[in-house]
């Protein structure tokens, strides 16, 4: 592992940006069987999600199918103050929407719908990339890392099972490690569902 984690970032996310069309409806609709079929996902009923940029595997196939189930939905918000922030905001039928800083849609914010992180049971994640043992690369701004910051200090924390989402091709064989990354606990790709430590 010579590639120092901004080439590697670089590297990665030309590679998921290469991707077909089709390519991509394919990953989506694989990645609905395999997680969207899981106990993990049938048993949750507050799940955030996020919507798809930058050649992310796209997980609003599993977004509907939570909706139709009669889950909550949340997505990520970074918008406002404090701008390092991350919150999570539940979707709702008068949502309003808007381009965050990013360039990326997000609900308005709305501090009546947002919950704190502990509420949720499953927290899907965008990864850049990952390894075999769960660790994760995302877009560099530290936004998830801070957000489960606490889950660090609590072994069995009452927190969602954290999972990231990627292509397969965005697999590598080790990551570097920073002391504040915060692992997944499992990793959902278009191939398959990777548990750690297994
Ligand atoms: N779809 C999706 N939503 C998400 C994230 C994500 O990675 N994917 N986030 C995950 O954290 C949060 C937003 N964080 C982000 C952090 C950096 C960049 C980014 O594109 N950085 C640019 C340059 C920065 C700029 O434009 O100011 C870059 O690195 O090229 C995007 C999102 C919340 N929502
Ligand atoms: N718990 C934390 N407290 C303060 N700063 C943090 C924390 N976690 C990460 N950061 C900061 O966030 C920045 C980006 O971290 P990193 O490169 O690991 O992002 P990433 O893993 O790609 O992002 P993400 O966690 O959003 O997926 C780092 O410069 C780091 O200093």
């Amino acid at each position: 592992m010579t590639d120092s984690r901004q080439s590697l970032r670089r590297k990665l996310r030309e590679a998921r940006r290469a991707l077909t069309p089709r390519q991509q409806r394919d990953a989506s609709r694989a990645l609905e069987r395999l997680l969207g079929g899981s106990m993990l996902f049938l048993r949750s009923r507050h799940i955030a999600f996020y919507l798809a940029n930058d050649g992310e595997i796209d997980p609003q196939r599993l977004l509907q199918k939570a909706r139709r189930q009669g889950k909550h939905c949340y997505l990520p918000v970074v918008a406002g103050w404090p701008r390092r922030r991350m919150q999570f905001q539940r979707l709702t039928a008068d949502t309003r929407w808007h381009t965050n800083r990013f360039g990326i849609r997000e609900p308005v914010a709305n501090p009546r719908q947002q919950v704190a992180l502990w509420r949720l049971q499953l927290l899907l994640m965008p990864l850049v990339g990952f390894d075999a043992q769960g660790n994760r690369l995302g877009m560099g701004g530290g936004f998830y890392d801070r957000a489960l910051a606490w889950r660090r200090l609590r072994r069995n924390w009452p927190g969602p099972q954290l999972v990231g989402l990627a292509h397969h091709c965005q697999q590598v064989d080790r990551l570097p490690i920073a002391d504040w990354d915060i692992p997944a606990d499992l990793i959902a790709s278009d191939r398959q569902l990777l548990f750690k430590g297994r």
